[in-house]
């Protein structure tokens, strides 16, 4: 990250790297841009072959893999299962979960906190889909099959001089095989479903009683594709987002207190979940700020179908563009003192005051249909995680490791119990 910032500081805020013979790639942390490619022109603009042939390989073409017409008919038709009306029936699922989850913090000494959220946000997916339906092998080898495949992902890109050899060596294949044996699991989790009387109004049930226009219900391989999506999409961006919160909550204790007082106020209040989300808006507001300053989707790519143009640059059929939300979210022009934690920056606002130029769910058809499943599932974790502990960090640094996704390193952090 610090080289993009470097280039961008002096090549400007759009600028193009040529790659090899005839390819260049476009970068820019313009939000008129990002807005124009991902809203006003979005016709015209397609994913990245990284995004699409090279992840669906693993997971295949669910949501985030998918182009065209299948995309549309498939957003169409599982849009309504993320509405916040159905997640609230999820709710109950999500704290328990996570409440669970939690225990597994080591107090006393200084504890890596990642692996936690890791296991937590993949149980949260697992469980809002199957309830109690899936067992926990089944949820520690879908988790570990998932991470491989994202792990073979990265490898294949940062290496593709060794393409020929994960293929020959086996290693591609013997990923393959373990998406196979990811989808018999799925397979089984859905037949179970089909056969038993329990409705358990979670979202493999969403899934299974959306029906498209002509009144057909998803097949068997594209509801499983679907679900791998959703493991891989909702599982390492809040890991992350959830471990840069409390790295910031350790450098800012102050903020502990506050979301602990926030938390014990709005659970008197009420016992309705969904009414207790409504009623912390400070626990919220703390990661809306940490998402601004480490959004895991750091980048957003797209590839233009037909010739474009924007602000005087031609931009040929097929170029590549790669959007840095992280260098947007901390531009001068749209952030006061942008490098600093300041969630009160977003007080008393609504989300269109700002939505110009913020983007950690990304903007348009293909904004992420998890952000509100994503908002909710954080602010119970660090609800649950304030109320029970007390966060300290010894460092004062954050350290990154920009991968597909926004990671961090090292986080190592202190838990006491309250
Ligand atoms: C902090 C957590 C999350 C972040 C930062 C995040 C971010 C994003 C972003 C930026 C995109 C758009 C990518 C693009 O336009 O190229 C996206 C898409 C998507 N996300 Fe999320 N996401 C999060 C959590 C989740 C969760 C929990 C789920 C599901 C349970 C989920 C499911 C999806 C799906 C299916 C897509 C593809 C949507 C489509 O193309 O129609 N995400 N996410």
């Amino acid at each position: 990250m610090p080289f993009h910032h470097n280039n961008f500081e002096r090549l400007g805020d759009t600028f193009r790297l040529k790659i090899g013979f005839d390819k260049s790639v476009v970068f820019s942390r313009d939000a008129g841009f990002l807005q124009y490619v991902l809203q006003k022109n979005q016709r015209n603009y397609t994913k990245s072959k990284i995004q699409t042939e090279d992840l669906a390989k693993y997971v295949g073409k669910g949501l985030l893999t998918s182009e065209g017409a299948l995309w549309k008919q498939q957003r169409k038709l599982i849009q309504p299962a993320f509405h916040k009306k159905q997640l609230e029936n999820l709710l109950d699922t999500m704290q328990k979960t996570i409440s669970d989850e939690l225990q597994k913090i080591k107090t006393g000494k200084p504890f890596e906190i990642f692996k936690v959220y890791n296991d937590l946000a993949f149980q949260v997916v697992a469980k809002s889909l199957f309830s109690g339906g899936v067992s926990d092998s089944q949820v520690k080898r879908l988790q570990h099959i998932t991470e491989e495949a994202q792990k073979m992902l990265v490898r294949e890109l940062r290496q593709p001089y060794l393409h020929w050899w994960f293929k020959i060596s086996g290693t591609l294949q013997k990923n393959l095989n373990l998406t196979l044996e990811a989808r018999e699991i799925l397979k089984q989790l859905v037949i179970d479903r089909k056969g038993s009387r329990v409705r358990e109004d979670d979202l493999l049930d969403m899934l299974l009683d959306a029906r498209y226009e002509d009144g057909n219900a998803m097949d068997e391989e594209q509801l499983i594709d679907e679900i791998l999506i959703l493991f891989t999409a909702g599982h390492e961006t809040t890991s992350n987002a959830l471990t840069f919160t409390s790295q910031l909550l350790a450098k800012h204790p102050n903020y502990q207190q506050k979301i602990v007082e926030e938390v014990r106020a709005a659970k008197v209040e009420t016992d309705s979940l969904m009414e207790f989300l409504r009623n912390v808006p400070v626990t919220t507001r703390i990661i809306e700020e940490s998402l601004r300053l480490y959004p895991p989707a750091y980048f957003i790519d797209r590839v233009n179908i037909e010739e474009d143009e924007f602000n005087g640059m031609k931009l040929e059929k097929g170029t590549s563009l790669l959007f840095a939300v992280h260098e947007i979210h901390k531009s001068e022009t749209h952030w006061e003192n942008p490098m600093q934690f300041i969630p009160e920056r977003f007080a008393n606002k609504n989300y269109s005051d700002y939505a110009a130029y913020y983007y950690p769910f990304g903007a348009g058809p293909r904004m992420c249909i998890g952000n509100n499943f994503a908002m909710y599932e954080m602010v119970l974790a660090i609800a649950i995680l304030c109320e029970n502990f007390s966060i300290q960090q010894k460092k004062d640094t954050i350290e990154i490791n920009p991968l597909i996704t926004l990671k961090p390193k090292n986080a190592i952090l202190t838990f006491e119990r309250r």
